[in-house]
């Protein structure tokens, strides 16, 4: 169970500007992720959709940013959209690692970077605003995890069996953790087994144990990982890659609650939880045949689905302090870092950031840099496998919002005809194409040659 001293929490406070907001409404604002130096979680709110943020602003609270003009950024939300506009700062306004021109709305996306400060636009502030983020037992947990846990812990409590289903490194083994910590068998073992890792012939042997004599070369009785579970959990990760007979004899033990080791002649009781994972979705392994059917229905529920790291950035700068801290205590981390870190999507998840982070710390112990910063991390890293990343500073991804057009401009009653109607549509260009009565490509077009915003959609082209 956690203790207040192992308990570490970036508790997120609100900032003066949120006052009064309506409780029951959505509540869109900056998450400010970094600042002073530290990684942080406080919920910045907007009023009437929008704020101006610089040194002394009461949203920033005590920990204030020197580096940040007295007015520095003004930030709005559109409904949709976070648009900020520099205004006229001395150390600039960067959207997505570039810097932004002065007095010009620009998007907001990913993360935004005023002085030495960060923040992440979110569409949603409760969730932060209720929870905040903390380390538990070594453990971050954001408001994702933490609404994850309360799950973990009906399950815990009530049943005996979980599913996490989740991207490869998101944390799966650490909630399968949880709950063995919030079960009625915390005193017992947590024996993890990774089935992608047994060799086939062993499987049997591993799982179930053998008895002295069992097969040649079994000079003593050998436990079982389901016996040495007993009275606490076993975490079965990635359960499919068990072969289909094996499959059957794990489900004969869970249903029995008995186990007969190899070469055995008498069953030994046993009870545990069981926790299983996988990256893969479990319904369409049984649909494929790699899974028993009825093994599914007696460990794939309850099922949880552990959301990428890319969809909880509030977690980021906390775990990079808190793995800095293991790593090279001492060292700070510098604000391009954690900039860059809030940019990249990290398909290998925690598991690649903390990877990613001891080479860039090791960068930065040759350099003899007291810092680690954005130039020691692996230009590929967090990037998937296509392109590396170049600098972001020098090279922004996205095309710039206001693109210099030779094209005739649009008169302003037009610009904002169009811009009303994709507001109206959510930001569908078709539909929007349709209000407008004109063809999609033309409005994709327009929007093109004009520098207007393009909107994310999922439609078809
Ligand atoms: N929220 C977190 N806080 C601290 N460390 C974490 C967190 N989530 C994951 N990690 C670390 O990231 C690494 C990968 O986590 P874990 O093994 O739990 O991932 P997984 O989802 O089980 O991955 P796989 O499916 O590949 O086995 C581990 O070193 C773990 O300690």
């Amino acid at each position: 169970m956690e203790t207040e001293q192992e308990r570490s929490t970036l508790r997120a406070s609100r900032g003066a500007a949120g006052a009064g907001a309506d409780d029951g409404a959505r509540v869109p604002g900056l998450m400010r992720l970094f600042g002073g130096g530290k990684a942080m979680a406080v919920a910045v709110r907007l009023k009437e959709g929008a704020l101006e943020l610089g040194r002394g602003a009461a949203a920033l609270g005590e920990v204030q940013d020197a580096k940040m003009s007295r007015r520095h950024a003004h930030v709005r939300f559109d409904g949709q959209r976070f648009w900020v506009t520099d205004l006229g700062s001395q150390n600039g306004t960067f959207v997505d690692g570039a810097a932004i021109p002065k007095e010009t709305a620009q998007e907001a996306r990913r993360v935004v970077r005023m002085g030495d400060s960060l923040f992440v636009p979110s569409m949603d502030l409760r969730p932060l605003e209720a929870h905040g983020v903390e380390i538990v037992e070594d453990f971050v947990r954001g408001p994702a995890m933490r609404g994850l846990l309360t799950r973990v812990s009906h399950a815990a409590s009530f049943g005996h069996s979980l599913h996490i289903h989740g991207e490869s490194g998101t944390g799966k083994e650490g909630v399968a953790r949880a709950f063995h910590s919030l079960s009625p068998r915390q005193g017992g073992p947590f024996i993890a087994v990774n089935c992608a890792a047994i060799p086939e012939s062993l499987a049997e042997r591993l799982l179930f144990g053998a008895r002295r004599g069992a097969y040649s070369g079994a000079d003593v009785d050998a436990q079982g990982y389901l016996q040495s579970a007993d009275g606490g959990t076993l975490f079965l990760d990635e359960v499919v890659e068990l072969d289909l007979a094996v499959q059957a004899k794990l489900l004969r033990v869970l249903e029995n609650r008995e186990v007969l080791a190899l070469g055995a002649s008498k069953a030994q009781r046993i009870d545990l939880h069981i926790c299983c994972a996988s990256n893969k979705d479990l319904r369409a392994q049984v649909a494929s045949g790699r899974l028993r059917e009825d093994l599914y229905f007696r460990i794939g529920r309850p099922d949880l689905t552990l959301p990428p790291l890319r969809q909880r950035p509030e977690e980021i700068p906390l775990l990079l302090e808190r793995e800095l801290q293991h790593k090279s205590p001492g060292r700070g981390l510098h604000v391009s870092l954690v900039e860059e870190c809030l940019r990249r999507p990290w398909p290998g998840n925690v598991r690649e950031l903390m990877n990613e982070l001891c080479v860039a710390v090791q960068a930065s112990q040759v350099h003899g840099s007291s810092r680690v910063e954005v130039c020691h991390l692996s230009p590929g890293a967090g990037a998937g496998f296509g392109p590396a990343l170049s600098q972001p500073a020098e090279a922004p991804r996205a095309p710039p919002r206001k693109a210099p057009s030779k094209a005739k401009p649009l008169p302003a009653d037009e610009r904002t005809r169009i811009e009303q109607a994709l507001r109206q549509n959510g930001g569908n260009v078709t539909a929007a194409a349709r209000a407008l009565d004109i063809h999609r490509t033309q409005l994709r077009r327009l929007l093109e040659r004009h520098g207007l915003a393009l909107p994310d959609s999922d439609e078809p082209e």
